[in-house]
């Protein structure tokens, strides 16, 4: 029977640079949601390895072992020792190198998939190891539910995921490099982020974000791929948006609307002025 898992996007709907760790790495202080959108991830025992890539975003990777999905098969069974024959599929939707994890989110989705196959269990500091080990995003998105997240991408605090909102995730078709926006960063000493109230909407919730919060990656990620202010500023003028914010490293940038009925809305008006961009209306819960 194959096993089926998601590869939900990760929208930092806040992400402050609090500092920087002697092995260069920076501590962050992070909030973030899962999109209702994602890559999928199909594994199937048979009687050879395989490993296919399909979608509108398999053009843009290439199924090597350098593909995060590989490369969390191997880390896995060099900890497990089975090495039973799997074909893995992988449906890509979501944009490669664009800030919203996809890689992680591959990553991760195939350690999910490893350990309903072979009967882990995904609190297995092991697998906690190995997820960290390859990307500092992949244990938020193994995890996969809205959370406030500090350090590399290690202390993960989950929220309650009651609050719903509609997202429209927007990408100038421009990849960016995660290294190169945190080399080209100015301050590395930023103040963390404020308290969390009680939220009450959505709608709440944004307020919250745009007043007090903010993505430290924007600035140097602009200098890089100017498309970005260009993607913003096209966002925060649309009906209905509460706040239009960079995710990640960029390049894709995030309006976030009171429910997503608003966001498929001002996506279909943003689509057709910009028929170059990548535009996905969704929704989010934290
Ligand atoms: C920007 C975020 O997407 C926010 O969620 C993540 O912090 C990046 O996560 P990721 O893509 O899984 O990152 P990794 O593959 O672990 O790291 C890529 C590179 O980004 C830089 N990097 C990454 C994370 C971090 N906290 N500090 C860093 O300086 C390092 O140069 C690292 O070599
Ligand atoms: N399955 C995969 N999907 C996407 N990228 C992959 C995958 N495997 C390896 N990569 C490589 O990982 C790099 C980062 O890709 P990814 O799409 O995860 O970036 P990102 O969205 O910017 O991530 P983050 O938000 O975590 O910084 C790319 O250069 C890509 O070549």
């Amino acid at each position: 029977m194959p096993v089926v898992e998601e590869a939900r996007a990760k929208v930092n709907l806040a992400l402050h640079v609090v500092g920087r760790r002697p092995d260069g790495y920076h501590d962050l202080d992070m909030l973030v949601a899962f999109a209702g959108i994602g890559d999928t991830v199909t594994l199937t025992p048979g009687d050879a390895d395989r490993f296919v890539i399909d979608g509108p975003m398999a053009g843009d990777l290439r199924a090597d072992g350098d593909n995060l999905v590989l490369r969390a098969l191997r880390g896995f069974r060099e900890l497990d020792g089975r090495t039973d024959p799997l074909a893995i599929g992988l449906v890509k939707r979501l944009p490669v190198a664009s800030g919203i994890g996809g890689g992680s989110a591959d990553a991760a989705a195939t350690l999910r998939g490893l350990c309903r196959l072979y009967g882990r269990s995904l609190d297995d500091p092991a697998i906690t190891a190995l997820a960290l080990s390859l990307g500092a995003d992949v244990p938020m998105c193994l995890d996969g539910r809205p959370a406030r997240v500090a350090g590399v991408g290690e202390r993960i605090a989950p929220t309650a995921g009651k609050l719903a909102f509609g997202l429209l995730l927007v990408n100038p078709r421009v990849g960016v490099s995660t290294p190169a926006v945190f080399r080209a960063l100015g301050r590395r000493d930023n103040p963390p982020l404020p308290a969390l109230p009680a939220f009450g909407t959505g709608t709440d919730l944004a307020a919250f974000l745009a007043a007090g919060t903010r993505n430290d990656l924007e600035p140097p990620a602009k200098a890089i791929a100017p498309a970005i202010a260009d993607v913003l500023a096209a966002l925060a003028d649309l009906p209905g948006v509460r706040l239009a914010r960079m995710s990640g490293s960029g390049a894709t940038c995030f309006g976030l609307f009171d429910d997503e009925a608003d966001a498929r809305m001002a996506g279909a008006r943003l689509a057709a002025d910009h028929p170059g961009w990548w535009v996905e209306p969704t929704e989010g819960r934290f």
